[in-house]
């Protein structure tokens, strides 16, 4: 497959890594808005950029016939206006917050656990993430997809930074030396604390979850999650 990647940083030199491994080729590589891109030689796109750049570079994708995968984080407010896009021009697109495979179970695991704690009042839920220092969006998307599944299955209603409050989720954020991505979620009562946890030791599960949703999507147009991808539930 001709893959195209959009951003080529610490995600975008993991996936041409690993896409070359396993048989494909990286005809693109983009990471400033004014290089010329050929959309014709591209099978797929990838695309792991900015929060600034990743709407105008994935509807651009759809607009030249080219299915999307997207892992950029902290341009969700226009998600929506991006699916329409995509719609409009009978493309393919699949965002995750998280491509790994790991997160994508501890996706589930965390649904589940909320229907349990759902109506426990006794528990108060807390979520964390750890990053590295260079990374620009806080919460991380990962957390923001976690804090909806609580969202989904208990009376908490929101989720706010660092914020605590009746049917508000506090999630704090950390940024410290290079952790790729670590997230842990508790519910507390006065006398014990469950805690489910993940945490990756590199960015390999991210990169290796977004080749292989390349490979799935090629020949199909329609909006996907990698619960499709996955098979998941
Ligand atoms: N969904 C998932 O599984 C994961 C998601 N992510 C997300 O992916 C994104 C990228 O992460 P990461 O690789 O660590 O970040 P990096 O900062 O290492 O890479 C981003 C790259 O995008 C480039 N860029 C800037 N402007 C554009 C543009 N207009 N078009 C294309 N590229 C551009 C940057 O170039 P320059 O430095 O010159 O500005 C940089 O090389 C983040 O949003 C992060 O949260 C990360 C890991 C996993
Ligand atoms: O910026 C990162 O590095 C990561 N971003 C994603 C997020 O915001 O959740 C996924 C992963 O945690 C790494």
């Amino acid at each position: 497959m001709n893959i195209g990647l959009f951003g080529y940083g610490k995600m975008g030199k993991m996936i041409e890594q690993i896409a070359q491994k396993r048989g494909h080729s990286i005809v693109a590589k983009i990471d400033d808005a004014s290089q010329p891109i050929d959309y014709k030689s591209m099978d797929v796109a990838i695309d792991f950029s900015t929060p600034e750049s990743a709407f105008g570079n994935i509807t651009n994708c759809f607009k030249n016939g080219v299915p999307v995968i997207c892992g950029t984080t902290g341009w969700l407010e226009r998600y929506a206006e991006a699916v329409e896009i995509c719609n409009d021009n009978k493309g393919g697109f699949i965002y995750a917050s998280n491509f790994s495979l790991g997160v994508n179970i501890f996706f589930e695991l965390n649904a589940q656990l909320a229907k349990m704690m759902a109506n426990l009042e006794e528990y108060k839920v807390s979520m964390e993430e750890i990053h590295h220092t260079q990374k620009l969006d806080a919460p991380s998307g990962t957390a923001i997809t976690l804090a909806e599944g609580i969202i989904e299955n208990t009376p908490y209603e929101k989720w706010k930074l660092e914020e605590s409050g009746d049917k508000t989720i506090p999630i704090k954020s950390i940024r410290e030396g290079m952790v790729p991505g670590t997230h842990s979620i508790a519910y507390e009562s006065a006398v014990d604390k469950i805690e489910i946890k993940h945490e990756a030791h590199n960015r390999e599960g991210f990169a290796l979850g977004a080749v292989i949703a390349s490979e799935w999507i090629a020949g199909k147009s329609g909006i996907f999650s990698m619960k499709d991808v996955l098979n998941l539930s």
